[in-house]
């Protein structure tokens, strides 16, 4: 009896894919570097459309990268001593990271899952930097035997894949796709690969779907493609990877690591919220927070500050008002704003919010625990 994974069909290219060696020519393909050094190493998308995010994203994060001229590989980060920064395409970050060549690096999640392979020296340390958002998702034409198809069950039930005839899907991803259909439980497929513009492939007659990235889904839809129900593998969007090898041996990559998460989550966490500075007439701080904490959205981090605004009148000095500070999510500004008015506010002032440093980011507690420290 066949076994599932003999009936996916895997094209000669998968050989390439997870070796280093083509036998054949008898040439040895090696990575991975064993030179001694003591700089600490951080991969950096060299190019592609998380690179300039990335730089723009740590620049938020006051960690400007030095980088004199874009085809210039290597730059520094003057904030953090001995860190290097080396600019690499995504799935040499994840392969560099697995040789130790590379202690830390910022890719897709995507990326990470295809060449990193459950491989568990690679450690997500934040997963969430809110750039790069897609999926990688299948993708079928909306026409012809496949119209009225609308989900990967529906698709698996076509009486046309046969063991002699499979489902052809061109993916760039040969690793997540044969994965994704065995897990699935899915035979009867085939998989071929190219480098981009995966969405001609169906049309040319190459192909019967794709598995490819999707995000604001235009190129699936000026090629009369459409996903699936059931049909997601993935969601992804950039992270930060270090490899624990190094954190646990190398001395300064944890403490690196622990210095560019803290500023990361700062700066996340602040980037979706205002501080909001408004005055209020009272006849005490307590009086004052009490009404402002009676509406919803106006507790504040923990509670809003009230501080006493002082004139003087007849020659006496006293407090009738009172101004309060409160950070509020920017989805709910205006709501806020209605509420502080509800309650007497007024002279409100909005201004954005650069870094918020908690007493401990969960993460970081996350990540000890799997390095088991
Ligand atoms: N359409 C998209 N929208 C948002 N993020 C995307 C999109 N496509 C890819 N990404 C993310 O950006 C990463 C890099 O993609 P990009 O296309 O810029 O580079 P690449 O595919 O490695 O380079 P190239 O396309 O030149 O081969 C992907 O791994 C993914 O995480
Ligand atoms: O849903 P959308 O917003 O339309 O984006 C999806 C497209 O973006 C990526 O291609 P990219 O632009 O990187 O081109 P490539 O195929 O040359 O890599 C991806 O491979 C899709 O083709
Ligand atoms: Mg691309």
């Amino acid at each position: 009896m066949l076994t599932m994974m003999s009936q996916i069909r895997l094209p000669l290219y998968c050989c390439y894919a997870s070796s280093t060696s083509i036998s054949e020519t008898h040439h040895q393909v090696l990575n991975g570097n064993t030179v001694s050094r003591q700089e600490i190493r951080l991969g950096l998308p060299s190019k592609g459309r998380m690179s300039s995010d990335t730089l723009d994203l740590l620049k938020d994060c006051q960690l400007s990268v030095k980088q004199v001229n874009p085809r210039q590989y290597v730059a520094q980060i003057p904030q953090i001593s001995n860190l290097e920064v080396w600019f690499q395409r995504p799935k040499d970050i994840v392969r560099k990271l697995l040789s130790g060549d590379l202690d830390l690096g910022i890719v897709g999640l995507d990326v990470l899952t295809e060449f990193g392979q459950g491989n568990e020296d690679l450690i997500v340390v934040h997963e969430a930097l809110e750039y790069g958002d897609c999926r990688l998702s299948i993708a079928i034409p909306q026409y012809g035997i496949f119209e009225n198809v609308n989900s990967l069950e529906e698709l698996a039930k076509m009486p046309q894949w046969t063991e002699d005839k499979p489902l052809r899907v061109a993916t760039g991803f040969t690793y997540l796709g044969p994965k994704f259909m065995k897990d699935n439980g899915i035979k009867h497929v085939a998989f071929s690969t190219a480098d981009g513009a995966l969405e001609a492939a169906p049309a040319m007659g190459i192909a019967d779907a794709i598995l490819d990235l999707v995000s604001s889904g235009t190129t699936l839809k000026e090629n009369n493609l459409k996903e699936i129900e059931g049909g997601t593998v993935l969601e992804s969007q950039a992270a930060l990877v270090a490899s624990r090898r190094s954190m646990i041996g190398r001395k300064g990559v944890l403490e690196t690591t622990h210095e560019m998460l803290e500023r990361l989550e700062a700066h996340l966490r602040a980037m979706g919220q205002f501080t909001v500075v408004a005055n209020m007439r009272g006849s005490s701080a307590e009086e004052v927070a009490e009404r402002v904490l009676s509406q919803p959205s106006l507790a504040g981090l923990q509670g809003p500050t009230v501080s006493p605004v002082f004139c003087k009148r007849d020659g006496k000095v006293s407090a009738d008002y009172y101004a309060i500070v409160i950070c509020v999510p920017k989805k709910a500004l205006y709501k806020s704003i209605q509420q502080l008015r509800a309650i007497g506010g007024s002279g409100v002032l909005v201004s954005p919010l650069t870094y918020i440093f908690d007493e401990e980011t969960p993460r970081w507690r996350q990540l000890l625990s799997k390095l088991g420290l």
